[in-house]
């Protein structure tokens, strides 16, 4: 059967409990929001395809648990990730102080060329802010990354950051691939090259002879 996708990524969600993290997965791939609050046990992941600048990109993405003891099971999850998104709760302020302890786990575990994004949901309890949008977008760019506030309740830009960081999977894949295709033409040029050598030599060689 013919693969309904050019490329296949995988993403991780990471962030204290509570956060939201299921919520904005399940708004993003089936539309849905569940208000209660079932912690997930160790990991979970649900897919969707995506279509960007015309190319079928297939998205598994993790849905890790924020709770403390089930991280020995969530880090062997890291190194497979090409992107991560970051999640705290606006209305946590200890959830956006813990992101910093997220980034260190994934510096220490995680490929060096990871993608990342930070996003603070539940941006629709607007009155029961605790951390500033500047204090997100501050924090994201202390890191290179950047930054969405969310709501998986009225899905205010879930679609627009799970899109964006796969953009940034897809682009450092591309990015990947030329530099793989540049190394190859230049193997070839060079290849060319000293065939033609070869053969002025060879052509040289014959007329010295002839001569003699
Ligand atoms: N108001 C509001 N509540 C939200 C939003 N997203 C999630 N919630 C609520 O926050 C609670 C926790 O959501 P979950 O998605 O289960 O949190 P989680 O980060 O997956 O938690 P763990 O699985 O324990 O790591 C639930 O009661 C949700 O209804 C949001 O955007 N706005």
């Amino acid at each position: 059967m013919a693969k309904q996708y050019d490329f296949l990524f995988r993403l991780l969600m990471l962030g204290d409990s509570g956060v939201g993290k299921t919520c904005m997965l399940r708004r993003f791939t089936e539309s849905e929001f569940d208000p209660s609050h079932i912690s997930t046990i160790g990991v979970d992941f649900k897919m969707k395809t995506l279509e960007i600048d015309g190319v079928k990109v297939r998205v598994q993405i993790w849905d890790t648990a924020g709770q403390e003891r089930y991280q020995t099971i969530t880090k062997q999850y890291y190194r497979r990730a090409q992107g991560i998104i970051f999640v705290y709760d606006i209305t946590n302020e200890p959830s956006f102080l813990h992101i910093a302890k997220w980034i260190s786990d994934v510096e220490e575990y995680a490929s060096d060329k990871v993608q990342r994004i930070l996003v603070g949901n539940k941006s629709d309890e607007e009155p029961m802010r605790r951390v500033t949008k500047t204090e997100g977008s501050k924090l994201a760019g202390r890191y290179g990354m950047d930054f969405f506030e969310t709501s998986a309740s009225s899905s205010s830009n879930i679609c627009e950051s799970f899109t964006h960081v796969t953009e940034l999977v897809l682009q450092d894949h591309k990015r990947d691939v030329d530099n793989l295709l540049g190394s190859l033409d230049d193997y070839l040029d060079k290849v060319t090259l000293e065939e033609e050598k070869g053969r002025q030599d060879n052509e040289e060689n014959s007329q010295k002879t002839c001569a003699c």
